[in-house]
Order: structure tokens, then sequence, then C-alpha cells
């Protein structure tokens, strides 16, 4: 079953300057269960691509659909998690309260049980009396991930989610992200502008044109659903797929032997 369903898609803004087409035409669908990385050059429409799925922006053309509904305003069961985790918690909220923050609807107790699950799946069990200005950023990212599992959302949309972190950091979410949604299920739309880790952590990478955004390739990764940062990276499918990307990006042909 397709999870998300975007269907000629797109969106012009009109600005004092006049009108600019920010993504034009897109067509793709996301599986139940399925990771896609969405990669495109600086500028090409990815966030307002991710903001259209959202219900945040009404698109000029075309439509998205969530499991069959289409998105008409901010979807209920959709959560998302951004670059800057920095603005994404509340600093007077301790960790606990921030992740259970969207499940007010809830009984305390499951809300309780909520959290302290999510806070231990992305390894902070013991920090949730903490306050998010106390943790280093990877821990917040790892907060901001927390309250968005602990939603249980059907899709789960990351726009960067790790571009603000080290590199060390970097991969060590990376691989979070790649253990929790084997272990449970969740349906993941993550933009990157990162080749490499579209194609590490994507079951399927969809490569944009620059703006006005299309989708210029649809790429199967076939590297199995565990990756390991040395040798996955190391391995010749991996550089092979990784090459791919980068001459789709270029506009140019690709030649890969
Ligand atoms: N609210 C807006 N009004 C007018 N133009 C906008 C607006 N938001 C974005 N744009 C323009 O639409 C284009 C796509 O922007 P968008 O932020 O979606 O791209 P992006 O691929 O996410 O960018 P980046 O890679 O830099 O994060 C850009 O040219 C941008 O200037």
């Amino acid at each position: 079953m397709n999870m998300l369903e975007v269907d000629g898609l797109g969106h012009t803004y009109k600005g004092k300057d006049g009108l600019h087409t920010a993504i034009d035409g897109l067509n793709f669908t996301v599986g139940a269960g399925e990771l896609v990385c969405v990669v495109g050059p600086s500028g090409c429409g990815k966030s307002t691509l991710l903001r259209t799925i959202a219900g945040l922006i009404r698109p000029s053309r075309g439509t998205v659909s969530l499991h069959g509904n289409r998105v008409d305003g901010v979807p209920p069961d959709l959560a998302v998690v951004f670059q800057d985790y920095s603005r994404s918690l509340f600093p007077w909220l301790s960790v606990t309260r921030n992740v259970e923050f969207p499940l007010r609807s809830l009984s305390r107790t499951e809300r309780e049980q909520r959290a302290a699950e999510a806070l231990a799946a992305v390894g902070l069990a013991g920090a949730g009396r903490k306050y998010p200005w106390q943790l280093s950023g990877g821990m917040q990212q790892r907060v901001a991930i927390a309250r968005a599992l602990a939603y249980r959302p059907s899709l789960l949309l990351m726009d960067e989610p790790f571009a603000s972190v080290d590199a060390q950091t970097r991969f060590e979410l990376e691989d979070l992200l790649l253990r929790i949604r084997r272990e449970q299920d969740t349906t993941v739309l993550l933009v990157t502008h990162d080749i490499d880790e579209s194609v590490y952590l994507g079951d399927r990478v969809l490569v944009l044109s620059k703006s006005p955004a299309t989708v210029v390739a649809d790429l199967d990764v076939p590297l199995g659903p565990v990756r390991d940062q040395i040798t996955t990276r190391a391995g010749e499918e991996f550089v092979e797929l990784r090459a791919k990307v980068a001459g789709l990006l270029q506009g140019g042909p690709v030649t890969v032997r």
C-alpha cells in the first residue's frame, strides 16, 4: 500500500518580485514502511515539497494523499523533524515534557509510557528530567526524534535532520534512524543535501532537478536493512550509487563503471 502519493505537485510563490515556481509536476509514492531520501541541488524546492506534504502550504497544482486521504491542512498523523533542534524544543520544558507535548489528548499514564519508550529507543532513558539546554546538540536532536516517534505518526518527515551536528554524531544518528525504522517499521521521507547520506539511509533515493524541482530519478538502494558506516560505505554498490546520484545532480550523463 502507498502511504504517500504525490501527484502532479507544483507550487508557485507569489511574492513582491512576481511569481516564483519552486516545484513543478512532482510525481512519486512512498510505500508503508519505506525510508525514502530526497536529494536535490540547493534551493531546488526540497523544503517547499516537505511543507506541502505536511499541509503547511496549499500547493498551486496537484495533490498529496496520505494513506488515500487527500492532504488539505496539517494531517493529524504526521510528524516532522527539522534541522534546527535548538528551535524545535521548548527550553522551559524538561526532556520528558517535550516528548509528551504532542500527546496531550492521551491519558497521563499513556503519555508517560510512550515518552519513556521513545527516550529509551534513542538512548536517552536517563535524561528525562534534564532541560534541552543541558544537552549537547546531538542529544537535543535525539529528543526531537523521540518526540516524533512517541507520537507514532503514519509518516515521519525529516528536513535535513542531521545537518547541524558534527560528523561523528551524524553517523550515530543515522544508525539510530536505521535501527528505529527496522524495529518500528516507521515510514520516513527524509530530505538531505548529502549524497552519501541519501544512499546510506534510503531504500530509495529520489533525485530532484534544480528549481523548479521535478523528479529526475527514482533509484532503488539494494543494500539491505542492516548497514554499517564503514563496510557499507566502502562497498562497490554504495560507491556506484553515490556516483550515479552525483552525476544526476550535476545534470550530466551518468557513466558508472
Ligand atoms: N515564502 C516564499 N516566497 C517566495 N519564494 C520562496 C518562498 N520560500 C521559498 N522560496 C523560493 O523557492 C525556491 C525553493 O526554496 P526551498 O526552500 O523550498 O528550497 P530548498 O531546496 O529547501 O533549499 P535549500 O537547499 O537551500 O534548503 C527558492 O528559490 C526560494 O527562494
